[in-house]
């Protein structure tokens, strides 16, 4: 089997594979399916190297742009998380100047990065904030709020974080309202501007943080509190998940911006 080049890393422990592969030489051969394939066997966490995604690095023209999988194998357009991690592998390697504004296209568009020490901000551009539909677990129900970053999201107020159960099986949703399937979070208020959440992502499971889901939970935590967006002046809301700490500002501008840290943690080659 032939051997090829990854890396690990993550951010706030939403971790991925990455996959340099900026001719598209190494795995743009596969089929959807084979690709699929091979993220699946990649991701797995006892037979494999582990992780929530795959982010294959391409080059496409003069751009460079973030192929990225959830671990089922499955296309998301997005990915607020992997795409800061994504930045920190090009920086590391020398491939962009991270005193400049750092443009990646992804299926949702280009996306520009900006990169300050440990931190990395990635704006994730425009929220839609749309209606509200019922999430459920074995034993809880609530009333979740519909917000697009690019990829679905439904945003549920709940009482404790213990509420959603072991997660271990996707929340239940409306079909109808996510066709596409739907990543779910659950939102506990922790201070003034400050909350907390568990998620469970669609193609991955519950992971420990949430780049796009941390954008929709503090959007809807803003709209809640008052907010009608745009907000008139820009306002940020401190973002506590499992895996760490995550800062999220809705601007004036009507951008969500996203920061927090992001490491590549290992380098080697596979044949899986
Ligand atoms: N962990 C990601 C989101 C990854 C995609 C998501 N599971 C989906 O299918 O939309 C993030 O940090 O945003």
């Amino acid at each position: 089997m032939p051997e090829y080049a990854f890396l690990k890393g993550h951010g706030t422990e939403n971790d991925f594979v990455l996959l340099p592969d900026h001719d598209g030489s190494v795995h743009g051969d596969l089929s959807d399916e084979q690709m699929a394939e091979r993220v699946r066997a990649l991701c797995d966490r006892r037979a494999g190297i582990g992780g929530d995604g795959v982010l294959r690095v391409v080059r496409d023209d003069d751009q460079w742009f973030m192929d990225y999988r959830n671990a089922d194998g499955s296309l998301s357009e997005m990915c607020g998380n992997g795409i800061r991690v994504f930045v920190r592998h090009l920086v590391e390697e020398g491939l962009v100047d991270p005193s400049r504004p750092v443009p990646v296209g992804t299926r949702d568009g280009v996306k520009t990065l900006t990169v300050e020490g440990d931190l990395i901000t990635v704006d994730l551009g425009e929220p839609t904030v749309l209606g509200e539909s019922k999430v459920a677990v074995p034993g809880h129900a609530w009333v979740a709020r519909h917000v697009d970053m690019g990829n679905p999201h439904a945003v549920a107020f709940v009482d404790s974080l213990d509420d959603a159960g072991t997660l271990l099986e996707a929340p239940d949703h409306d079909e109808a309202t996510y066709p596409h399937g739907v990543n779910v979070e659950f939102v506990v208020r922790r201070a003034e501007r400050h909350v907390a959440m568990r998620v469970h992502e669609r193609g991955s499971g519950e992971t420990r943080s949430c780049g796009t889901g941390a954008g929709a939970v503090m959007v809807a935590a803003a709209v809640a509190d008052g907010v009608v967006g745009p907000p008139a002046e820009d306002v940020a809301y401190r973002v506590d998940v499992p895996g760490g700490t995550l800062t999220v500002t809705w601007t004036a501008e009507d951008r969500v911006l996203l920061t927090g840290p992001a490491v590549v943690v290992a380098r080697g080659t596979t044949d899986l």
